[in-house]
């Protein structure tokens, strides 16, 4: 007997899961055991043109309905959003039904109560498609490395931010240009905010964090700042440094183990750093562990096809699941470890100042790093009269130390402008705070 399937939202990923699922109708079915099919697809609304090739009789718009019919077996949602996705993942759940879904932003909200009605209904939830798209990386995290500890996730995880920052380093574009066509290419969320602001990539860090660390961490968590400050004058003084802008996605244990950092925004990372050659809507990630060491993650991470590549993956496997009896019971173990605040977390940060080239100006800029315990590692200047230009980095220091020391520069007589301001990253072990 088939399997069947209900597919909920028909967009840029769930078109893509149907074509999928027809097209390779025989290789699922020797690999699960038994055939897959699509017992039914919601869609918002049925007017809209579908060439998807399925029996237009199996649309719906009633999503709750398809979920709750009884001879659905397995669910897959790829509508997004809090709800309705919430409330139709935990009706599957409660009627015994899998679950497979991309859905971050729903996961870093409530994956704890939908993991614990999943470990209660004894069914399974399986979500590799809501990080890093088609790059196997949340199933490794939790089954490949579940005999190790894991100590940090660093990577890039919002394709549509690196296709804009990579456009904007390698050719120059605007940044409303670039954002048009990431979204034209299927990589941006429905309000496209969520990837600009960094609420994506917060949301995915808030997930692997969970992953890694084995404790609750919810986007609230999660320091977040996204790429909407990020300007040229930035990118270009990346580029004079040696370095590029990438939003990087950073979760952290504190150097006793004792909590996690988790945080998102913008870095500039030197050209030879392995994550500066990630471009277009590309994700990589290393995860750092114990024992394994250092592991990089590489590959899409958007679009349409690729994503699709994640959600048959995991619909084989709670297909075979099912057809075994048994499922994956995930979050039961926490280890209640805390999330530290960003201002304890150690970061380095690069600014560039305008300034007049006059004799006790670097001085006056020396003694603001100075009195808030921050080390320089180095300074140099461009240009010289009353256009020029000091462009600092510090070692690390706590980043509430940094962020006073920017503070006060700001409100410095002998300082025109506060041209550049962003965190540099190395790829060093040493960052710990
Ligand atoms: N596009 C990507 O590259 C990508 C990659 C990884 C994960 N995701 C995730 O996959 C999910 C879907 O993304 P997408 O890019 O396909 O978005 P999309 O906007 O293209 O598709 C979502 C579809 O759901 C439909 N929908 C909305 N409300 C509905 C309802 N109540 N009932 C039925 N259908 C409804 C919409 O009309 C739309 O067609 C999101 O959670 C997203 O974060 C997307
Ligand atoms: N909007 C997301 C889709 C993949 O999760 C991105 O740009 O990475
Ligand atoms: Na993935």
């Amino acid at each position: 007997m088939a399997l069947k399937v209900a597919l909920l939202g028909c967009g840029v990923v769930g078109s893509e899961v149907v074509r999928l699922v027809r097209e390779q109708s025989a290789e699922l079915a020797a690999r699960i055991g038994a055939p897959v099919e699509i017992g039914g697809v919601a869609v918002r609304r049925l007017d809209r043109a579908r060439d998807t090739g399925l029996d237009p009789d199996l649309f719906t718009t009633d999503a709750i309905g398809l979920v709750n019919r009884p001879d659905i077996d397995l669910v897959v949602e790829v509508i997004g959003g809090i709800e309705p996705a919430r409330s139709l993942i935990l009706s599957a759940i409660k009627s015994g039904k899998s679950v497979v879904t991309a859905n971050k932003a729903l996961l870093a909200e409530d994956g704890a109560a939908i993991h614990a009605a999943a470990r209660e209904a004894g069914v399974d939830v399986y979500y590799e498609a809501s990080v890093a798209g088609a790059i196997p990386l949340l199933r490794p995290l939790r089954d490949s490395l579940a005999g190790d500890r894991v100590n940090r996730v660093l990577g890039i995880v919002n394709g549509t931010t690196n296709y804009i920052l990579d456009r904007m380093d390698s050719i120059g574009s605007g940044f409303a240009e670039s954002l048009d066509e990431a979204q034209s290419l299927g990589y941006a969320e429905a309000d496209p905010t969520a990837d600009i602001e960094g609420f994506d990539a917060a949301a995915k860090a808030a997930i692997l964090a969970r992953l890694a660390f084995h404790t609750r961490v919810t986007a609230a968590d999660v320091h977040r700042e996204g790429i909407t400050e990020v300007s040229a004058a930035d990118i270009a003084s990346a580029k004079d440094m040696g370095c590029v802008v990438k939003l990087l996605a950073i979760c952290q244990r504190s150097q006793g183990g004792a909590s996690v950092g988790v945080r998102v925004h913008p870095v500039m990372l030197p050209r030879e750093h392995p994550l500066a050659t990630v471009n277009g809507a590309y994700n990589a990630v290393f995860v750092e562990a114990e024992s394994a060491g250092r592991l990089m993650f590489y590959g899409a991470g958007a679009g349409g096809e690729p994503t699709a590549s994640a959600v048959l993956g995991d619909l084989v496997a709670v297909a075979r699941n099912k057809l075994a009896g048994t499922f994956v019971a995930e979050g039961a173990h926490d280890t209640g470890l805390p999330v530290h605040p960003m201002g304890v977390t150690t970061t380095s940060y690069h600014v560039a100042l305008d300034v007049a080239d006059r004799p006790g100006v670097l001085a006056r800029v020396a003694d603001v790093f100075a009195e808030n315990d921050v080390s320089i590692k180095n300074v140099r200047q461009e240009g010289s009269g009353e256009d020029a230009q000091l462009v600092l980095v510090s070692h690390r220091a706590p980043d509430a130390a940094l962020a006073e020391t920017v503070r006060r520069l700001h409100a410095l007589a002998e300082v025109r402008s506060v041209a550049s301001v962003m965190r540099v990253e190395a790829f060093t072990d040493e960052n710990t705070p």
